[in-house]
This record gives C-alpha cells, sequence and structure tokens, in this order.
C-alpha cells in the first residue's frame, strides 16, 4: 500500500474475513494443513496468510498487501498468461512422477533440498528423478531455503552440476553467505577447462525476510531475486523493489490459496518486458487438498491464466479454520493493522 493510501478501518477487515486450514497433499515445509485469512474485499478475493511463526512486524507486511490487493486498484496487466514452474516438495525420489503429474506441461521445476534429516544423496536422487521425468530441455532448479554452509552448497552444487541447474534459490542464509557461494562457483568454472555450468544464484528469504530487500542486490550476492507479493507488501510495492534491483526476476507465492496466487499472478502480468526470469512459483494450489473457489488457479499446459477467483461460499465453509484458529488470525490482524495504521511505526518504511 503506498503511503498515501488509506488503510481501511479495521472493522471493515474483519467483517470481510474468513479463516480456513486446509490440508496440504504432501507435507511442505513442514506444513500439513495450510491456514489463510481470506478477505471478500471490494476488489475481489485477497488472501493474508504469513505463516503462523512470524511476528506481528513481518506479518504486516502481508497485512498491507492483502489490503492493497483487496482494496486499491492494481497496475495494468501486460500479459494474460503466467508460465509457472512444478514445485517439488523434499518427497523420496520415487515419488516425484506423482508429485510432477499435478502440474500439467509445466517444463521448468523447482526442486526443494537441503531439508533436515536428509542428505545430499536424497537431494541428488530427487533432482535426478526429476530431469529423468522432464528431459534435458527442461529447466531444473534447485531451492535450499538457507539450509546450507557455504561448504556444504559449494559441495552440493558440484554435486548437482551434472543435471545443468537454472539456479540455486538461497543456498545459504545470509548475503555474506550467498556472496561467497557466488564467487566460488564462479572460480570453479574458471578453474575448470570450460565444460561446468555456472550456477546462477537467487535470493528468496534474502529479499522477503530482509528489512532492506534491496541490500542482496546492492551486494552483487544474487543473479536473480524471487519476489513474492504478500511479504513484500504488495504488488505496487514489490514492482517498485524490482524496479530499483535492477536484476531479473522468478515471482512465487507462499503455498497460498487461488486468493493469493491470483496476487502473485498480478505482480507478474505487470512486470516489465524482459525482467522475468522464466517460469514462476505460482502453481503451489497443486499441492494443496483443497481452495476457497470452485475455479481454482491451476496449472493447464505450464501456464495460469491471469485473473481472480471468485470465492466459493461452500468451500469457505468446508474449510473453515476451528474457532481458536479463526480468534487467533482475527487477533494477529487487529493488532498488524494497527501496526499499518501507525504511520511513524509503520514497518520496511524507507
Ligand atoms: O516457488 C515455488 O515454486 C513455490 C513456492 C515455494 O517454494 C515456497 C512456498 C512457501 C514457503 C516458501 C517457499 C520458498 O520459495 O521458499
Ligand atoms: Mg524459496
Amino acid at each position: 500500500m503506498r503511503e498515501q493510501d488509506p488503510v481501511p478501518p479495521l472493522a471493515e477487515v474483519l467483517a470481510a474475513t474468513r479463516v480456513v486450514a486446509i490440508p496440504t497433499r504432501t507435507r511442505f515445509r513442514g506444513i500439513t494443513v495450510r491456514e489463510a485469512a481470506i478477505l471478500d474485499a471490494p476488489q475481489g478475493a485477497s488472501e493474508f496468510s504469513p505463516f503462523p511463526e512470524y511476528g506481528d512486524a513481518e506479518a504486516s507486511a502481508w497485512l498491507a498487501a492483502a489490503l492493497d490487493f483487496g482494496w486499491a486498484e492494481q497496475p495494468p496487466v501486460l500479459r494474460e498468461r503466467i508460465e509457472v514452474n512444478a514445485t517439488v516438495p523434499a518427497v523420496p525420489a520415487a515419488e516425484v512422477p506423482a508429485i510432477l503429474s499435478r502440474f500439467p506441461g509445466c517444463r521448468t521445476a523447482k526442486v526443494k533440498v537441503a531439508e533436515r534429516g536428509q542428505s545430499l544423496a536424497d537431494d541428488v536422487a530427487r533432482v535426478r528423478a526429476v530431469r529423468e521425468a522432464l528431459g534435458p530441455e527442461a529447466r531444473v532448479r534447485v531451492d535450499a531455503n538457507g539450509g546450507w554452509t557455504v561448504t556444504e552448497a559449494a559441495t552440493a552444487l558440484r554435486a548437482l552440476a551434472e543435471f545443468e541447474l537454472d539456479y540455486a534459490e538461497q543456498p545459504c542464509a545470509t548475503v555474506a553467505e550467498l556472496a561467497e557461494v557466488r564467487r566460488q562457483t564462479r572460480g570453479q568454472v574458471a578453474g575448470d577447462s570450460g565444460s561446468a555450468p555456472t550456477v546462477r544464484i537467487a535470493a528468496d528469504e534474502s529479499v522477503r525476510k530482509a528489512a532492506d530487500p534491496l541490500a542482496v542486490a546492492r551486494a552483487g550476492a544474487a543473479d536473480l531475486l524471487i519476489v513474492k507479493a504478500q511479504p513484500l507488501g504488495g504488488v505496487r510495492r514489490a514492482l517498485s523493489i524490482v524496479a530499483e534491483a535492477g536484476l531479473p526476476v522468478v515471482v512465487s507465492s507462499a503455498l497460498d490459496t487461488s486468493a493469493g496466487i491470483a496476487m502473485g499472478l498480478r505482480l507478474a502480468s505487470a512486470l516489465p518486458e524482459g525482467l522475468l526470469a522464466g517460469a514462476c512459483g505460482l502453481g503451489t494450489v497443486a499441492l494443496l487438498d483443497g481452495d476457497v473457489t470452485a475455479d481454482p488457479l491451476l496449472p493447464r499446459e505450464g501456464s495460469i491464466a491471469v485473473r481472480r477467483p471468485a470465492l466459493d461460499g461452500a468451500a469457505l465453509d468446508r474449510f473453515a479454520a476451528p474457532p481458536e484458529r479463526k480468534r487467533w488470525w482475527r487477533e494477529r490482524i487487529a493488532r498488524c493493522h494497527a501496526l499499518l495504521a501507525a504511520p511513524a511505526r509503520r514497518p520496511h518504511q524507507r
């Protein structure tokens, strides 16, 4: 929400809010039930779904995004369909074909790696299964969610080099570590006879969880940025961050329902030509065992049409969160709303 935009009154926001709890089809990021506040807002369906463990300051950027998408006019749509990647959770390699079958036509896959309790051999087997299923022309990415040290990342990316990765997303936790991994993998290429591919480094958490989302770009620690509309405060704010960063981007999501996916699609559709670095991580409704609309925003022939879903009352009832969780989300919205309404304490103010 732009500084001059008024925040809608709390009573109006709460009156528009329905809290849902939707089971996931596969454990993802430790999550088996995805909770979200769905807003039946004047501009259409919107979503507020920061993960439960996030504090109010971080979550209030997600609320700014939800209110902006629900109450404010959005930038023009420059493209009607957005290509998406298959998102492969940290499953055993044998389960890869079943996961990929939920993403019909997708020629790019993003594979979770560095999962706690698993080994590099598990990661290599999973990535190999994805490469074998999709063929040599497909783009294969990995996402470590900051799970590796610099040494582990260098070792893992060497082991994964044979799969010719599109990029490695957030291999390590900090900007300094990303810069070091980027330097080392380049060194690897330079010292090699030329056969080893450069592994591009993408920043995700270093953008969406940072006090300054542009610091990673300024430090030259990434080749591209993952941008997510909710944590960055909305479509318009994400667009201004992209414009300042000057790096190619991939738009992604946070295991949103179709209401939140629509926000990501809108962001992807508004990006200036040439900035989009391939398929976006917006196909994840395929990982949920339900949705808030009768017409979910699922990948078809590798892409999704840019549109807002119509909320389905029966689905909202079916997935209604238990009373104590509903109360928890409404109280969270009230606290985050108070942070947004107090200009001096607005998070991410620059
Ligand atoms: O980018 C994608 O393919 C899907 C979204 C995704 O991976 C994700 C979903 C929820 C929380 C974190 C992440 C992530 O990119 O790290
Ligand atoms: Mg990521």
